[in-house]
């Protein structure tokens, strides 16, 4: 049984479909990602995973707790960091850490996961104080800290630098190794290609494709590409490979596309034909490419149904949350439907 199972899943807002018949499985212990343009569905569907939105129609299973009925135990079992999070100005890094911590029954241990993910020298340091990757790292921290099966990360390095971005991806990865199932929004396509064991590509609200990155770019139609200089006989050769999409040809230089064995094929053929290339380079298509052929899209354009974001959130009290009322939207650092035990009533995000 996968630790995650999502199952027709429909979604609307008043008349507008943001997730339409989404299903998917993730095995325990994978990195799956969820990919996809803005506003293409993408945190709907792990707000329904985490139980802070009411599904239309569909089943959402999260190691066999239902998000909405469960939602006690799930906290035990899910950490969740979602998009434009934020935690009080002044909180510092250790408070935080130990306040999320005081919401479970056996978190895990908030000061060594402080050190693991390298804030150990900014236990004192005020949010408002931290950088954007510093904060990135916290809000994987409080996501951990419930010591979860499961981890929701949510546009987790969006806006960060290369260099914060880098070291985001190798935290997730030290995640992984410690066996947490990790379910990752991104609309980058080179983490996604990092990172993920498999991913779900969500165009429009629904499901494109699921696959590992390397089974999406080996459906991208000429996925390989080589260019050299040969003399012209090589032409007629390159055109006669089965292996061979399409083959270019300017004055002395080759561009051949193909799937599969081109690389062999090629090379094979024209020593056949004692044909030498020259000045040869390979490069092989990219996840951006994958999506570019699976949607029509580029991965950084809007889904044109999308309508600017409000706030999305209610002002429900736990954790010191103040979720839906910070400036600009911002949430909360990890959803207190998750970080805070003793919070009242519904933790549902509000609707228009
Ligand atoms: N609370 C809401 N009220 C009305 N429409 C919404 C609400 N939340 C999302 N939508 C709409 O639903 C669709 C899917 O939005 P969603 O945020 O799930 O997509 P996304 O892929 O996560 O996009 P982004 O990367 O911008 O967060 C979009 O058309 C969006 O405008």
């Amino acid at each position: 049984m996968d630790i995650i199972e999502i199952t027709g899943l429909r979604k609307r807002y008043g008349g507008r479909t943001a997730v339409d018949d989404v299903s998917f499985g993730v095995a325990e212990g994978e990195v799956f990602g969820i990919v996809g343009r803005n506003g293409a569905g993408k945190t709907t569907t792990v707000e329904c995973v985490a139980g802070l939105r009411v599904p239309d129609a569909g089943t959402v299973s999260v190691a066999g707790l239902d998000p909405r009925a469960d939602q006690a135990e799930l906290r035990r079992t899910l950490g969740v960091q979602l998009q434009d999070c934020t935690l009080p100005d002044k909180l510092r890094v250790g408070e935080a850490l130990r306040l999320y911590a005081s919401f479970y029954e056996h978190p895990a241990d908030w000061r060594t996961l402080m050190e693991e993910v390298g804030l150990g020298s900014r236990q004192h340091t005020a949010f408002a104080k931290l950088s954007g990757g510093q904060r990135q790292r916290l809000s994987i921290a409080l996501a951990l800290v419930g010591a979860p099966r499961v981890a929701i990360l949510d546009e987790l390095t969006t806006g960060l630098d290369p260099k914060a971005r880098r070291e985001t991806w190798e935290l997730i990865e030290q995640v992984k190794a410690r066996g947490v199932t990790i379910l990752l929004v991104t609309h980058f396509m080179e983490e996604a290609e990092r990172l993920c064991d498999r991913v779900a590509v969500l165009d429009g609200g629904r499901v494109a494709a699921v696959d590992t990155p390397e089974g999406l770019i080996a459906r991208v139609d000429g996925s390989h590409r080589l260019r050299f200089r040969a003399s012209p006989e090589a032409g007629p050769v390159l055109r006669s490979l089965p292996e061979a999409v399409t083959v270019g040809v300017e004055g002395d230089r080759f561009t051949v596309t193909g799937t599969g064995d081109l690389l062999l094929s090629v090379v094979t053929a024209l020593a056949a034909h004692h044909i030498a290339p020259r000045d040869f380079t390979m490069d092989r298509a990219t996840l951006d490419d994958a999506f570019l052929a699976l949607t029509g899209h580029t991965p950084h354009q809007t889904d044109e149904r999308s309508t600017t974001r409000d706030t999305r959130g209610t002002a429900d009290p736990g954790a010191g949350a103040t979720r839906g009322t910070e400036p600009g939207g911002k949430r909360p650092m990890v959803q207190d439907a998750h970080g805070s035990a003793g919070a009242q009533g519904d933790s549902t995000l509000e609707e228009r």
